[in-house]
Order: structure tokens, then C-alpha cells, then sequence
């Protein structure tokens, strides 16, 4: 059994190995966002978004989520196609979210970092750990 807070097997990356992993889309992305942010609504969908404001944005996360679970339900047993719309709801999911977070100036950035942080660490270690 591995210790609370200890390395991950070594067949793992570290977490700074995570780091320089492939994000080129996601900083792509983030850089398209951040231009948008003040566009004009005609010319751009995330534009458009972000003049409707946040609650409409969190709306949309809200509504990409609920597909994202019945597309799940759908290819849990489900065809190839299925499964392929399952990564298209995820998709739009991804990108709402992210409009989201442009939306409040921030990015991906932030929540990379925190996954790459809690990488190798026991989610069951961790929540026993909080009690402590
Ligand atoms: N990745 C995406 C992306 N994924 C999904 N979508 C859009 O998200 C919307 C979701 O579809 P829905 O049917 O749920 O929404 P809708 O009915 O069109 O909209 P509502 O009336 O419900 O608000 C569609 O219009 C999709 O085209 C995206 N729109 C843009 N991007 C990226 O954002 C960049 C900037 O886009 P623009 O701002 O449109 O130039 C693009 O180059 C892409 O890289």
C-alpha cells in the first residue's frame, strides 16, 4: 500500500514531467478567449457569450453538463457513434467551462497546476488526511 502523501510507482510521470506536457491547444484556446473577450457579439459565439454575462455562461456550463452525463448513460452499452458523441459533449463542456473561467480573467493554467499538484496523490488518503 503507498503512504499518504508519497511518490507515485514509478511507471508514473512526476508532477513536473506533467508540466511540460502538450497544452499547445488549450494556451491556443486561452489566447483566442482572451481576445474575444471584448469583441463584437455578431462576429463571435464567445463574444456573444460574454456580453450576455456570466449567468448566461454558467447557464450554458449547466446545460453542457447534462448533456455530458446523458451521452454518458448513451455509451455506457452504446454504439461507436455514441461514444464519439460522448467526446463531442465533453468537448463543449471543456470549452464552456473554459469561456467561464475567461470570463472572470482567469484560465487553464490554474487548474493544470492543481491537478499536476494532487497527481500520485490517494483520494481516499486525502479525504482521511482532512480529518486529521
Ligand atoms: N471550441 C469551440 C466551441 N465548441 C462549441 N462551440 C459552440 O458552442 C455552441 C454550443 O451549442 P448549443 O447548441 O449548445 O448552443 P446554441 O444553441 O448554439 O447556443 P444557445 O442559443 O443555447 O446559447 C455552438 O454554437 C458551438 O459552435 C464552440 N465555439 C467556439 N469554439 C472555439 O472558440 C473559438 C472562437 O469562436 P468564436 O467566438 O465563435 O469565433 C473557435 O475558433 C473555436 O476554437
Amino acid at each position: 500500500m503507498q503512504d499518504t502523501y508519497s511518490s507515485q510507482p514509478s511507471s508514473q510521470p512526476s508532477s513536473s514531467q506533467l508540466a511540460s506536457a502538450d497544452q499547445s491547444i488549450l494556451d491556443a484556446l486561452a489566447e483566442v478567449l482572451r481576445q474575444r473577450r471584448h469583441a463584437a457579439p455578431e462576429d463571435s459565439y464567445v463574444a456573444a457569450l460574454h456580453h450576455k454575462g456570466l449567468n448566461k455562461i454558467l447557464e450554458k456550463v449547466g446545460e453542457e453538463a447534462t448533456e455530458t452525463l446523458l451521452a454518458a448513460k448513451d455509451a455506457e452499452h452504446g454504439t461507436e457513434a455514441q461514444r464519439h458523441a460522448l467526446v463531442a459533449e465533453t468537448a463543449d463542456l471543456w470549452f464552456h467551462s473554459l469561456v467561464m473561467l475567461s470570463h472572470l480573467d482567469m484560465d487553464h493554467q490554474p487548474v493544470l497546476d492543481e491537478l499536476a499538484r494532487r497527481f500520485g496523490i490517494s483520494g481516499h488518503a486525502e479525504k482521511s488526511a482532512r480529518s486529521q
